[in-house]
């Protein structure tokens, strides 16, 4: 469903991203990992809009991205979480989840809205302030539940699992894990615990310095040498 051929991003003198090129298909779920400030976000910004590559090929579904803006491609089907959730200043988590639905599906549909309160279990805090009163685990779920408002066949989730403790993110991984098989979407999960993508993630990509150098399953990445050096911070042989 998408595609990226080549691209590149550039920040001055910084090379965040060089050519990168991997497809996702229709219902995959793939986990995204690599050392801090290896590229994971700026992927992540490439493919939703937020920023524009130097070079490369962007096709969803067939149709090139590159020259539409955020809102755009969020009808089309890409949901984004952010790192850091923001909350709509004092509105409740149904208002936040509503205005992310006009934003990305451009419609209001109070069934949907439901039901990600549902799955997310933020039903008994759709009308508490999302500002003031919501625990991390529910901030992180109020995240996810924007993103999938807007109705994405694609969901790109950047750390929503980080700062969890480990009772809470296995709690945190069955809900994605339902969310993926009740709305049947293809996810890309940046995570940097090994032990949950490998739980949540068929297939698994590595960025280093911009540049993909690992993509396969969880088993046969994190033995490969390349993976284990760039972790390490040695020098490839
Ligand atoms: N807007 C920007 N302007 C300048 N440099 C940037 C910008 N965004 C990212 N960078 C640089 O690009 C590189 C990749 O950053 P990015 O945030 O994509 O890494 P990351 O893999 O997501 O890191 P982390 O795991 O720490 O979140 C870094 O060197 C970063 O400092």
């Amino acid at each position: 469903m998408l595609t990226l051929e080549g691209v590149q991003v550039r920040f001055g003198g910084v090379q965040a991203l060089k050519s990168a090129s991997f497809s996702v298909a229709e219902g995959e779920t793939i986990g995204l990992v690599g050392p801090n400030g290896a590229g994971k976000t700026t992927l992540f910004n490439v493919i939703s809009g937020v920023v524009k590559p130097t070079e490369g090929r962007l096709e969803f579904r067939g149709r090139s991205l590159l020259t539409l803006p955020e809102w755009k491609r969020a009808r089309l089907g890409i949901g984004r979480s952010f790192q850091i959730p923001r909350p709509l200043g004092h509105c409740t988590v149904r208002e936040n989840l509503i205005v992310a639905q006009r934003f990305g599906a451009g419609t209001v549909d109070p069934e949907r809205i439901d039901e990600i309160l549902d799955i997310l279990n933020l039903a008994g805090k759709a009308d508490r302030d999302a500002t003031t009163e919501l625990a991390l685990t529910e901030h992180k779920a109020l995240e996810v539940g924007k993103a999938l408002a807007t109705n994405p066949s694609l969901l790109l989730l950047d750390e929503v699992l980080a700062g969890l403790e480990t009772n809470s993110k296995r709690a945190f991984m069955e809900r994605l894990a339902a969310v993926r098989e009740r709305f049947r979407l293809a996810m890309v999960v940046i995570e940097h615990d090994i032990p949950t993508v490998t739980a949540l993630c068929p297939r698994v990509l590595v960025l280093n310095f911009g540049q993909i150098i690992a993509d396969g399953t969880p088993d046969a990445v994190f033995r490969d040498p390349e993976v284990i050096r760039s972790y390490t911070g040695e020098a490839a042989a």
